[in-house]
């Protein structure tokens, strides 16, 4: 036992913990013993004398049902937790080390409702792969320990609260890779296969799949991709470039997955973008076919899928993003290449206005678009940062005809056509 609580401490104390406040991540480190004065963390600061602070994290071996329970469980939280407790996201990783990131939740109790929430704990990590911390701060309000809530009841070992410095990555770009961005279609067809018992729909995607796929072939004709954020005019552009050219116009997700889509925009990330990357193959094989006979225009393909992943998984400002030249950024080897991406550019209040006059449905990624001026930087830095088939961005604000001509001049130049 003395042992396993070693090697439990050792484990432990190299991990950072990142709490996100006001949509920006905040640090804090645990430590066996303080090494000078005890300073607390920016997390804690704002905790008042009689509340009680908790984590989650979701620790699970398999990381389908992991992520389907991370994300239930806010849901679930927000239901049974007293009015004014505190619910925000929170994380645990080892710096530098990919795959070790753990996601869950920072709960801020008020006093008086610490033994309704601490049944709801006690009952949850009963039950489920999670890990519950307890947080107490000291008589003069100066430190914080962590203590595994099953120990909490007699002879827990304690850790001591320290501040953290801010690590070199942001702890989602450690999972980013074949979780938030597929590199191969096997990775994503894996996903989707676990999730054949839970989300029967996923045997009918796999089954819109062509037998083989060669990402090798050449198209003969050329194929131009037309990306960009939504309402920037992607469907006039293509439409028009269709007409124009004679080209053959197709889309990622293509129409034969329509009928799914919204069933896989309300699964958490790991799920929603393995549909979206299947998707991106689907495609490939229409255009492959379709690219013997004519030029193809395609509305949205991979750009948008890694683009609006990376953004999401990352919080805070465009710095928080990989690095530029990241592994993250690059064309996955086994993807049809386009001869050419327009990435359409629009200023925001335009883009706005041009919503409003269209009125549509949106998504719940579109809505944060509109909202998080953070957001809508980050997909369109991620869109810009993309290598292998890098973009080329065009001013999307003058008349739809300018617009066509300007990319007409753009697919003359570059394609040839
Ligand atoms: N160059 C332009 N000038 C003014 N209005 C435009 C222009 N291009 C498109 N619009 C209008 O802006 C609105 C959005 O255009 P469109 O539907 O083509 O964008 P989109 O990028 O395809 O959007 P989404 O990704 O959400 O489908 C439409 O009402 C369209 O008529
Ligand atoms: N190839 C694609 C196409 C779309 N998406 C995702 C990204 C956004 O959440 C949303 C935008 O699509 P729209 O509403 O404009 O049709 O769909 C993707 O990940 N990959």
């Amino acid at each position: 036992m003395a042992r396993h609580l070693k090697l439990l401490v050792q484990r432990w104390s190299s991990r950072v913990f990142s709490v996100e406040v006001d949509g920006a991540p905040r640090y804090f480190g645990i430590r066996e013993q303080l090494r000078g004065e005890p300073v607390p963390p920016d997390v804690f600061s704002e905790v008042q004398k009689q509340d009680r602070c908790y984590s989650l994290l979701v620790c699970s071996g398999d990381r389908v049902t992991g992520d389907r329970f991370h994300w239930e469980l806010r849901d679930r939280l927000q239901r049974q937790l007293p009015p004014g407790s505190g619910l925000r996201s929170m994380s645990s990783f080892i710096p530098d080390q990919k795959g070790s990131l753990l996601k869950g939740y920072f709960l801020q109790s008020r006093a008086g409702n610490s033994s309704l929430i601490e049944d709801i704990l006690t009952d949850l990590e009963q039950r489920n792969p999670v890990l519950v911390c307890s947080y107490s701060q000291s008589e003069d309000g100066q430190q914080w320990t962590q203590c595994l809530w099953y120990q909490s009841e007699d002879n827990p070992v304690r850790f001591c609260v320290v501040p953290s410095e801010t690590p070199k990555h942001h702890p989602s770009v450690l999972n980013m890779i074949n979780s938030d961005v597929f590199y191969s279609l096997d990775e994503a067809c894996d996903v989707l296969k676990q999730c054949g018992d839970i989300i029967p729909e996923t045997r009918s995607v796999l089954g819109m799949l062509p037998s083989s796929l060669d990402a090798r072939r050449k198209p003969d004709f050329p194929v131009i991709v037309i990306e960009g954020l939504d309402a920037t005019g992607k469907t006039t552009l293509t439409e028009s470039l269709r007409d124009s050219l004679g080209a053959t116009l197709l889309r990622s997700p293509p129409q034969c997955l329509s009928a799914w889509r919204g069933r896989f925009d309300r699964e958490p990330p790991l799920i929603r973008r393995a549909f979206y990357a299947v998707g991106n193959y689907i495609t490939a094989e229409q255009i492959n076919q379709e690219a013997s006979k004519s030029p193809v225009i395609v509305d949205r393909f991979w750009h948008s899928t890694a683009a609006y992943a990376i953004a999401t998984a990352v919080t805070g400002p465009v710095s928080n993003l990989p690095h530029e030249g990241a592994e993250v950024y690059h064309w996955p080897g086994d993807l049809l290449q386009p001869s050419l991406v327009i990435l359409l550019t629009l200023d925001p209040e335009e883009r706005k206005r041009r919503l409003r006059s269209r009125g549509l449905m949106k998504t719940d990624e579109e809505e944060e678009l509109d909202h998080n001026k953070l957001f809508r930087t980050r997909v369109e830095e991620a869109y810009r940062r993309i290598v292998g088939s890098a973009c080329i961005a065009l001013d999307a604000s003058p008349s739809a005809d300018l617009v066509l001509q300007q990319a007409l001049l753009l697919i003359r130049a570059k394609c040839h056509l």
